[in-house]
């Protein structure tokens, strides 16, 4: 499969919309060979539980058996908020940019996840000086923006990627994607409101009154993807360019907490399949991201209480599917080992 390229000076959400006419489905004959491997490796019958699963998963979304974990990436996209001038996250806008050069200088969270298990970290930054507008007020973004961010995405998927990670950095994140999960899956803003950075009091109350004002105004005002330039952000749209991008060059992807789940998410709507070469890392504390992974059906590898956002859940996981991928190819079978099968 080949990596989807769309030029930035001309890109339009109807030309992302035609994507989706061409969506590849997994490799089955390598998820056959996996599932074939897996009987008659050294183990009692499905004893590696979701390990097996991870591997196959892998071999039909690379499309080959066995799957490979030599080369993992995590890709950060950085944007700025209108809507954080209103009071709605603990911390001031500045501290999107400065936690970018924090990312650069090998500073943050992810970089030490990144490190710890050989991943290439990938940085995008989103012109941080102009944030997207208050979606109280209008649309967060034109169409040819929000078209223009999720081809900016895309880039993030290049040839030989063994699995693509997803992260998010932008203050007052939370809050556009709660309007924007609340606007597509429908529910109260309470439902989809969490603390964020850690929001609480009045400030929990101005976060919730900006998402209810925000889906009052834009919800019925088009499709998935319209409202994702309504209520979005310019790092949420480069995900879903970058998940949509992955898709068609048939790269696996990880899915990060809440921010990152909700702008996948936005696929999802227009085609449940779309989300199929994606698994979620971990169940972020943001209590929306629970409610999100019961609609789109998916199961979390670990919940360990995380709620930071930048990456850092997707890229615990590489850990895991590196686990997989060596229990998979490495073990020996029972005839390899001298082992007897099953009585
Ligand atoms: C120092 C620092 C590092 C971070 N890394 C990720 N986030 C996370 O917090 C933000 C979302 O929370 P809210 O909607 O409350 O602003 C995002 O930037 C997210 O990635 C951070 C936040 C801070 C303060
Ligand atoms: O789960 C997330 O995406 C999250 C949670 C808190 C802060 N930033 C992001």
């Amino acid at each position: 499969m080949s990596e989807k390229h769309l030029d930035p000076n001309t890109v339009s959400l109807d030309e992302m919309r035609a994507l989706f006419r061409e969506l590849p489905g997994p490799d089955l004959e390598a998820g056959t060979q996996a599932a074939a491997r897996e009987t008659q490796l050294t183990k009692p019958r499905g004893a590696l539980g979701r390990l097996e699963e991870l591997a196959a998963w892998l071999a039909t979304w690379q499309g080959r058996h066995p799957p490979q974990m030599q080369h993992p990436r995590t890709a950060v996209f950085a944007g700025n908020h209108g809507v954080a001038a209103l009071g709605v996250s603990a911390y001031p806008s500045e501290v999107t940019a400065q936690m970018v050069q924090n990312f650069i200088a090998g500073g943050a969270a992810v970089n030490q996840l990144c490190r710890a298990f050989d991943a290439d970290l990938r940085v995008y930054e989103m012109a941080l000086e102009q944030p997207t507008a208050d979606f109280t007020q209008g649309p967060a973004m034109t169409g040819e923006e929000c078209a223009r961010a999720m081809a900016y995405g895309m880039m993030a998927v290049e040839p030989n990627l063994d699995v693509l990670c997803l992260g998010e950095m932008g203050i007052g994140n939370t809050t556009s994607a709660a309007a924007l999960a609340c606007a597509l899956f429908g529910g109260e803003p309470e439902e989809w409101v969490g603390r964020g950075t850690g929001v609480a009091g009045a400030a929990l109350e101005t976060k919730t009154r900006v998402v209810r004002e925000g889906v009052e105004r834009h919800r019925g005002s088009g499709d998935p993807l319209d409202l994702l330039a309504a209520l979005g952000g310019l790092e949420l749209a480069a995900i879903a360019g970058a998940v949509l991008a992955a898709r068609l060059a048939r790269t696996p992807v990880v899915l990060d907490g809440f921010a990152c789940t909700v702008a996948a998410s936005v696929l999802w709507k227009i085609d449940p399949k779309a989300l199929e070469h994606c698994i979620v890392g971990h169940r972020s504390v943001e209590p929306g991201h629970t409610r999100l992974l019961e609609a789109i059906g998916k199961e979390p590898l670990f919940d360990f209480g995380m709620r930071l956002g930048e990456g850092s859940g997707a890229t615990l996981a590489i850990g895991v599917l590196k686990a997989a991928v060596e229990c998979h190819g490495g073990m020996a079978t029972f005839a390899d080992a001298g082992v007897s099968g099953p009585a």
